[in-house]
């Protein structure tokens, strides 16, 4: 069997099984947990490369969380320790000082060793990591955060839609979010091949499903669309070629192509999509997958601004509320 990109999260069978999230508090409207949603306190350390930090820059952005939840944004490649601030001058982080986010890590446990990830929200007092529970971390922006949302703030996970939304999430995040992983750190080819049939088996289904529908559930964007545009803005730029997510490109899968079109051109959506970190970061930073690190050149990335035609399905983006403001 191959090498696998990462081995303690890879089963003898070939199969990539993602570390679980070690720091899972939540920050809460009342503070019972501890952590109470204040202006200020909290910084949001995200990488634009990374799908499961994208959801909550994106979530951030609908709901008008900008100048209550700070955002640190770190260098698409990593080195030996992980997520650097090398974009920033003199490389800290300006709200925490942080140089690498690994030590944010070790603050909040000093025996940690897992692999930092992001999307990561850090005390900005302490300098400790609070959660890096991506899933909850968007759910509770909309729920627990409320009372700092903009006006006209989109409702993306309303009490009366959770199941509906919970069970498309669910198939999503196994099949397509994790999915494309599950392809590309595949290191037999019966674990490759049973991931990438479930997956295009998985974004048939969702074809025909927004084949009659504006948007996943409901007729107004939610947590549902979130969680799926920000794997299917990576599709071709990253999975197709690096993962081997290749039965179809997205501009291959009209109904897809054209929703995913929709989102992007919606205020929150394409205004948080950074291509060039999104290629740099895949290509370059899985030595396993790709020993040469180069960037690919394509594909041409033109089209995400064509017109989608996907208004006639009726639905508004934000249902009642107001687009963010640019
Ligand atoms: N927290 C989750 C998901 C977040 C995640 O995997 N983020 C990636 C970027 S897309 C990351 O930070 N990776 C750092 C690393 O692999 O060292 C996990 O532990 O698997």
């Amino acid at each position: 069997m191959t090498k696998a990109q990462f081995g303690a999260e890879t089963s003898n069978s070939g199969e990539w099984v993602r570390q679980s999230n070690r720091f899972t508090d939540r920050i809460t409207a009342d503070g019972s947990s501890g952590w109470k949603a204040e202006p200020g306190r909290y910084h949001l350390v995200v990488s634009l490369a990374c799908p499961w930090a994208h959801r909550s820059v994106i979530a951030r952005r609908l709901l008008g969380l900008e100048d209550v939840l700070s955002l640190g944004i770190v260098d698409p490649l990593r080195d030996e320790r992980g997520w650097r601030f090398t974009l920033d001058p003199d490389g800290r982080d300006p709200v925490t000082g942080l140089s690498f986010l690994a030590d944010a890590y070790l603050a909040g446990d000093q025996n940690y060793s897992g692999r930092y990830t992001v999307p990561a929200v850090v005390d900005v007092a302490s300098g400790r990591v609070v959660t890096n529970d991506y899933p909850q971390l968007t759910l509770d922006l909309s729920t627990e955060w409320a009372r700092f949302h903009r006006p006209g703030a989109p409702s993306l996970y309303p009490p009366e839609l959770r199941e509906e939304i919970d069970e498309i999430n669910a198939v999503v995040y196994s099949d397509v979010n994790n999915g494309v992983y599950k392809c590309g750190f595949a290191t037999s080819q019966e674990a490759y091949e049973r991931a990438f049939d479930a997956l295009f088996a998985r974004l048939d289904w969702l074809s025909e499903r927004l084949e009659s529908r504006r948007y996943l559930v409901g007729d107004t964007i939610t947590e549902a669309d979130i969680r799926l545009f920000t794997t299917l803005v990576r599709f071709d730029a990253a999975y197709h070629g690096h993962f081997k997510c290749n039965r179809h490109k997205l501009t291959e899968l009209p109904v897809l192509w054209a929703y995913a079109r929709d989102l992007f051109q919606t205020p929150g959506f394409g205004d948080t999509v950074d291509f060039d970190h999104i290629k740099r970061h895949y290509y370059s930073t899985h030595a396993q997958i790709n020993p040469t690190g180069i960037v690919p050149a394509g594909p041409n990335l033109s089209g995400w601004h064509t017109p989608h035609g996907r208004a006639a399905l009726g639905g508004r983006p934000f249902g009642d509320g107001t687009p963010p403001s640019m």
